[in-house]
């Protein structure tokens, strides 16, 4: 029989979480939603989950809310005691202009924090093993209460992420715990990020307009909380238009990393996406993407065993088209953490330098890039 083809997708689906508690038919309907979505979209809104309704922990997000504008308004030299620059697992405090994609600079100051975890990593380890490691913090007295608000927040995402992987599974018809081989069995670490995009009129004019450049997220999944009503996200259908993802107050916007993509055989897809710079006037734009990821240890390029049906549906699916991204094809050979660790060096070349040498060497054996060399 012939498949039908997907067109590509013009609209970013929402799916309604609170259909996941309700009668056997929404949840049947819940499913058939989220497996279109990870099929033939690769991202989507989430409405009334646990963290983003007025009940769990929303007064996290209310604090967190609060807090954003406040942290990126500290003095500068008391961001940089959080430097980046001072930590081997990539957390911490970056000035604007200090990431890259694709090679072009991202006109985006960030923080990057993590679940708390102590580094394992000793001389003569693989190198990857020291990507996780304690996050840096401004000073607690620069910002009462702000660490707390972090550590809270990260925890709720956490236990809504790990509840959409086992949907996942169930879309998949995969037996539960397929995806969860490739966790740790003890604890593992988990990332978000604080950014900020100035407005064109914050920007010179060789800065361009590239917030964050085309790029596929390298995880599991990516729970994204669009903190402003800016525009600016786009996502990149299969024909190669970029499509809006403005903000949905109370949602998140969740899309799928290629490490899931590789391990689910290509059957769920990873979507690129990037942000344009709010237009002049407009005010910094503000999110917090949330990184879900699996254990560095894993090698996803063999993916689950997945019964015909669901593989069928890539099909259907049709071929995706032009795609302007970085395409982490070190996933067919490498584990996990190494995958991660040649992104974090070439998204931040001089925290590589410093305390990746031989592989930064590796990886620029010109030197630090400028313009055109990095993701
Ligand atoms: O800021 C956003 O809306 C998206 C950020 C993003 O895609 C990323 O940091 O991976
Ligand atoms: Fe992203």
């Amino acid at each position: 029989m012939p498949v039908a083809i997907e067109q590509p997708f013009q609209v970013i689906p929402t799916l309604d979480y609170s259909l996941v508690d309700g009668s056997p038919e929404e949840r049947k309907r819940f499913k058939a939603d989220l497996l279109h979505a990870l099929v033939n979209v690769g991202f989507m809104y989430l409405k009334n989950t646990p963290v983003t309704q007025a009940r769990g922990i929303f007064e996290q997000v209310n604090q967190l809310l609060g807090y954003i504008p406040k942290v990126f308004d500290l003095p500068v030299e008391t961001k940089m005691t959080c430097s980046m620059l001072k930590s081997p697992h990539f957390l911490g405090y970056s000035r604007q202009g200090q990431e890259f994609t694709k090679g072009a600079r991202d006109n985006r100051e960030q923080f990057d924090f993590a679940t708390d975890y102590a580094c394992t990593w000793k001389e003569g380890d693989m190198e990857w093993k020291r990507l996780w490691g304690p996050p840096l913090y401004p000073p607690e007295e620069s910002l009462p209460g702000f660490r707390k608000c972090i550590v809270d927040y990260l925890n709720g995402v956490a236990g809504l992420g790990f509840k959409v992987v086992e949907l996942i599974e169930e879309c998949l018809k995969v037996p539960a715990g397929s995806l969860a081989q490739f966790y740790d069995e003890e604890r593992m670490q988990q990332r978000l990020k604080l950014l900020k995009y100035v407005d064109a009129s914050n920007l010179r004019p060789e800065d361009g307009t590239q917030g964050v450049g085309p790029h596929f997220d390298h995880g599991l999944l990516t729970f994204l909380l669009q903190a402003t009503a800016h525009p600016g996200l786009q996502v990149q259908n299969k024909a190669g238009q970029w499509i809006d993802a403005p903000p949905v107050p109370g949602t998140f916007v969740v899309n799928i990393g290629k490490a899931l993509e590789i391990a689910t055989q290509n059957v769920c897809i990873a979507t690129s996406h990037r942000v344009i710079s709010p237009p002049k006037g407009m005010g910094s734009r503000y999110s917090v993407p949330y990184f879900q990821s699996f254990s560095l240890a894993a090698k996803v390029n063999q993916g689950i065993p997945i019964p015909q049906e669901i593989l069928d549906l890539k099909r259907g699916r049709g071929e995706t088209g032009i795609v302007e991204s970085v395409n982490y094809s070190e996933y067919a050979t490498e584990c996990n953490g190494h995958v991660q660790l040649i992104g974090r060096i070439k998204s931040h070349p001089d925290v590589g330098e410093k305390w990746y040498p031989e592989l930064f060497n590796e990886l620029f054996p010109d030197g630090r890039p400028s313009f055109g060399a990095a993701y």
